[in-house]
């Protein structure tokens, strides 16, 4: 059966879009069909990060000038499918996101994909919240900043009220600084388990900047690490965390300063 989970975040910039990318990716490694779909009407990413510029036919297209959905499932790689959203505002303003639905387009992709990622718009004033099919479940996704985390709250208090079943929440982009919510803090705040703590990582927009996903480019760093065991998490699957290649390292040292043959 397939698999429905929206990631949402109450700020923007908390790298929702990406983590939704990389665990795409991640979810493709594990050998699953993924299909990402870019709920943010307004202000959509995932077209960029996933490096699928000016598509021809969009989720906007789909919503407001009767286009088929199939016309708009772009495969970027082998089990990765991508569904953008339009910039195009004259097209958004013959959408009412409240009345979407969502049912009747995922049954309509169903086929495409075992897992549908969903990237929500930042915040709750979209109304797109209210549209979303029984059987999605949510991942809420923050930073330890204390204005991060409250915004998180009331992506949680509204779902709760819509009874959107809550996965957890990821905290992404985290380091170790004193002054910055700590992960019972924000837990004890949220009220909903921790299911992943993603470090902040020049790596990741680095990985963004070759059209990479980190899990990609890096598989032994500790972000990568954080970010395939989340999603073994979410499948239900085992993950055993790469180590990195400290023999290779050293034997190339060896190498360099002489004391082993090429
Ligand atoms: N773990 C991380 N470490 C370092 N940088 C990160 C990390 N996660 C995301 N970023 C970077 O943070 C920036 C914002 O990420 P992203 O666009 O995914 O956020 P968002 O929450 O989707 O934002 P918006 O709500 O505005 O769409 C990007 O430049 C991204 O590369």
């Amino acid at each position: 059966m397939s698999k429905f989970i929206a990631i949402a975040s109450g700020k923007g910039g908390v790298g929702r879009t990406t983590l939704t990318y990389n665990l795409g990716v991640g979810m493709s490694l594990f050998g699953r069909n993924v299909i990402m779909l870019d709920l943010d009407l307004v202000m959509a990413n995932l077209d960029v990060i996933t490096g699928l510029l000016n598509p021809d036919v969009t989720l906007h297209d789909v919503l407001a000038k009767n286009r088929s959905i199939d016309e708009c499932v772009y495969e970027i790689e082998q089990g990765i499918r991508v569904i953008p959203t339009g910039i195009h505002f004259e097209t958004l303003r013959h959408i009412n996101p409240k009345y979407i639905s969502w049912n009747k387009i995922l049954e309509e992709i169903a086929d495409y994909g075992d897992i549908f990622l969903m990237d929500m718009p930042a915040g709750i004033n979209s109304n797109i919240f209210e549209g979303l099919p029984e059987n999605v479940e949510m991942i809420i996704v923050t930073n330890s900043t204390m204005t991060s985390v409250a915004d998180a709250l009331k992506i949680r208090i509204l779902s709760n009220e819509l009874n959107i079943q809550i996965i957890g929440f990821v905290l992404n982009m985290w380091y170790d600084d004193g002054f910055l919510l700590s992960v019972n803090e924000i837990e004890s705040i949220l009220e909903v388990p921790m299911i992943g703590i993603i470090p902040y990582d020049r790596e990741v927009e680095r990985s963004m900047a070759l059209g990479k996903s980190v899990v990609e480019i890096n598989p032994s760093s500790p972000t990568s690490n954080a970010l395939m065991q989340l999603t073994a998490h979410l499948l239900g699957e085992e993950y055993k965390p790469i180590e990195p290649d400290k023999e290779g390292i050293l034997s190339r040292l060896k190498k360099f300063i002489g004391m082993l043959p090429d």
